[in-house]
């Protein structure tokens, strides 16, 4: 692939009229001029004091890239090979439920816009949509499912079979969210997605899930997720349980520390995501992007290790690369470009990050992910 690509779209973008925002912080103010308090609130806010959220944005300038030159980067191959697998390039979408808070599309939006620009979807248990409309909507593309664990475990198994039978390529559990964080910004708008209906997606279209319910109403739906959402019990014998239920690989999301990263491979996971959620559970925790470098080296290039929170722009999802993760995947960006104008918001967004990645892989001096892994960052 040639290289000229970039220059065209930063011409393109400079020669537009239309304004749509570029940056992370006008993607944001873009959003709450068209958001609620509550939905705005949500999405934004993180855990406690804000403070791993924080971490996770002033960690990425601590790293800085040593760039090589005279290496001919006139073509670049960005491919990445993961579960047999060739994705055309290194960045996903990360699960994001809820998505009906933020524009009535939700989820069918970003999966559109997803397939659009071959970033592989991963979608959320508490989705506003189910795995069905989901697939149905976007035949062909990538997509992975996110797994919540259920209290009665049979939803869980549920799920992942539809997912399956969807077409759906993995199943990614996340393991740091067995009960919500402490978010004062919920509190203070008194918003709660789950209670307001908009993660009923996957369970009101789920047989084992309706079918245990005493009655079909709104509320009874709606308190069934609550009661099934949270699972503090969550432990490595489920994995293995899980493993017996599904052929799918299994890829373990929101680890943070070395041991967790080995025990996963010891019991069988088939790939991690590092990831602090964004800074939404756990308040005060390591800042994602400093956890990458000492689970990389425990893992071994066993098992990928994809990495999420904090990447507002291409050049964070190249030091993430260049740190040793396999891909990267987007969280808040995505969300606010579906706020602000649907699925054409989030191509847009999408549009962006590619270019910028790209354009960034090619001025660091190299030409695939192999030689970006081998790239000099340093910790300042
Ligand atoms: C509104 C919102 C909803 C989220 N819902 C989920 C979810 O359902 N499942 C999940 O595993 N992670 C969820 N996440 C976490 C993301 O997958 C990802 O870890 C996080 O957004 C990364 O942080 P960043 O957006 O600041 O980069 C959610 C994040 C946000 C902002
Ligand atoms: O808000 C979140 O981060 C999240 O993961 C979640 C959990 C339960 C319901 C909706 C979203």
């Amino acid at each position: 692939m040639t290289n000229g690509k970039n220059n065209d779209l930063l011409l393109v973008n400079i020669g537009s009229t239309e304004k749509f925002p570029i940056n992370f912080q006008e993607l944001e103010q873009a959003a709450k001029e068209k958001l609620t308090t509550g939905p705005f609130g949500y999405i934004r806010s993180s855990a406690g004091g804000e403070e791993t959220y924080r971490k996770n944005i002033e960690a990425f300038p601590k790293y800085s890239i040593v760039p090589r030159f005279l290496n001919d980067v006139s073509t670049l191959n960005t491919e990445v090979t993961i579960f047999g697998r060739t994705y055309p390039h290194p960045l996903f979408i990360a699960p994001v439920g809820v998505n009906k808070i933020a524009h009535e599309d939700g989820e069918i939006a970003v999966a559109k816009a997803a397939a659009k620009y071959d970033f592989p979807y991963i979608q959320s248990t508490v989705s506003s949509y189910s795995i069905e409309e989901i697939a149905a909507a976007t035949e062909g593309s990538s997509k992975w499912f996110q797994l919540y664990w259920s209290q009665n475990k049979e939803i869980a198994f549920s799920m992942v079979k539809r997912a399956d039978q969807a077409g759906y390529e993995a199943i990614v559990l996340t393991v740091d969210t067995v009960m919500l964080g402490w978010r004062e910004e919920d509190v203070r708008n008194q918003f709660s997605p789950l209670k307001r209906g908009f993660a009923k997606g996957n369970y009101a279209s789920d047989p084992v899930f309706m079918s245990a319910l005493p009655d079909h109403e709104e509320e009874t739906i709606i308190s069934s997720i609550v009661e099934n959402i949270y699972h503090p019990s969550l432990n490595w014998d489920n994995i293995a349980e899980l493993k017996e239920r599904t052929t799918l690989p299994i890829l373990i999301k929101g680890i943070l520390h070395p041991e967790d990263a080995k025990l996963a491979i010891e019991k069988g996971i088939d790939g991690i995501i590092v990831s602090n959620h964004g800074g939404r559970q756990l308040d005060g925790v390591i800042a994602s992007i400093d956890a990458l470098p000492a689970i990389v080296e425990a893992v071994n290039g066993k098992i990928p290790v994809l990495f999420d929170s904090g990447i507002r722009r291409g050049s964070d999802a190249v030091k993430a690369l260049a740190l040793g993760a396999t891909a990267v995947c987007i969280g808040r960006p995505f969300v606010w470009g579906l706020a602000a104008d649907g699925q054409a918001g989030v191509e847009r967004v999408l549009e962006n990050f590619l270019q910028e990645t790209k354009v960034s892989i090619s001025l660091s001096g190299v030409s695939n992910l192999s030689q970006l892994r081998n790239l000099k960052i340093v910790r300042n």
